[in-house]
């Protein structure tokens, strides 16, 4: 991939965002699908956008792309630092590769397509790098759904864009491909790439991002450093079995826990403690079971 010199101008610019994002407002009809989104994403970094499914995720990562339009807010894109490139690229959830050209042509066109003049050299980096190779003359069709995930993602990657989409990137990954990607998705943050990644697997992200957007139904319900956020809202959660009824009690007090579902007398037959992280942060902060759930 290639890496810019770190001119004064390219120094000034990683300190801008290179997505900035200002009441973002999307309906459907009578669906609100957005209601005033704010995210920035900084240069060098990677900003989990999370939440259960039908919160607004795809909504969105597509208005950030330009691929929908906004009932009002603002995106602001920064420039591409190299002239005549699109500053943009966007790995959606629909795999969109042309069936009827081989992967290899697929990912060369869509270099081409976002001004990478030199899409053949980008591409032969990146299929070592995504371990592409036994897949460039083989069509789309003829690939599996995870093969055509990654193909997909890596359209979005030969564009060599200053700010990266991914929306649910991993959906259909085996464990080492999602290991791959990561790892090329890390590489692009140190060479200065912005990443948005959305998602609701909630261990990837907290492995993978700097700092997460959280939402529910199109809001954000938090947001920020992924530590700081566990450490402020992730207290932890012991459930436990008693009777045959499962309770849940917040905290890390296990004794205490356990004194309290028993006091009336009740037979505790499992204790499982379930240790602060964002899952808990989204339990703590909706007052839902678990961010599994579709947003009612
Ligand atoms: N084209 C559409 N027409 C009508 N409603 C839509 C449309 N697209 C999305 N919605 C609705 O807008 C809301 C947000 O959907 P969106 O796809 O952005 O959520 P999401 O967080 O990406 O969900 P998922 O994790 O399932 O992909 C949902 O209630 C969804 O049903």
């Amino acid at each position: 991939m290639s890496v810019d010199d770190e001119s004064g101008e390219a120094a000034l610019a990683s300190t801008r965002p290179a997505a900035r994002v200002r009441g973002l407002r999307k309906t459907y009809g009578d669906v609100i699908a957005l209601q005033g989104l704010d995210l920035d994403v900084m240069p060098g970094s990677v900003v989990g956008l999370i939440g259960p499914n039908g919160a607004g995720k795809t909504t969105a990562v597509r208005c950030m792309a330009g691929l929908l339009k906004p009932d009002s807010g603002d995106v602001g894109i920064a420039p591409s630092r190299t002239p005549g490139r699109s500053p943009v690229a966007i790995a959606a959830q629909e795999i969109e590769l042309y069936p009827g050209l081989p992967v290899e042509t697929n990912l060369i066109f869509f270099g081409h397509l976002s001004g990478v003049e030199n899409a053949e050299e980008v591409l032969a980096e990146l299929a070592v790098e995504l371990e592409l190779g036994p897949l460039l003359g083989k069509l789309p069709k003829d690939l599996s759904i995870g093969q055509q995930r990654l193909v997909h993602v890596a359209a979005a990657m030969v564009a060599v864009p200053d700010l990266l989409l991914l929306d649910e990137p991993t959906a259909a990954l085996d464990v080492g491909s999602r290991e791959t990607l990561f790892a090329a998705v890390a590489r692009r943050r140190e060479a200065g790439v912005a990443v948005l990644l959305s998602s609701h697997q909630l261990q990837e992200v907290e492995a993978t991002c700097d700092s997460i957007v959280m939402i529910n139904h199109g809001e954000v319900i938090a947001a920020g450093d992924v530590d700081d956020l566990i450490g402020k809202h992730g207290g932890g959660q012991i459930e436990m079995t008693v009777d045959g009824t499962v309770q849940v009690v917040q905290g890390d007090d296990i004794a205490a826990a356990i004194a309290q579902v028993t006091a009336g007398g009740g037979r505790l037959e499992a204790v499982n403690v379930i240790k602060p992280s964002l899952e808990t942060v989204f339990i703590n902060l909706t007052g839902m079971r678990s961010m599994d759930v579709e947003a009612s």
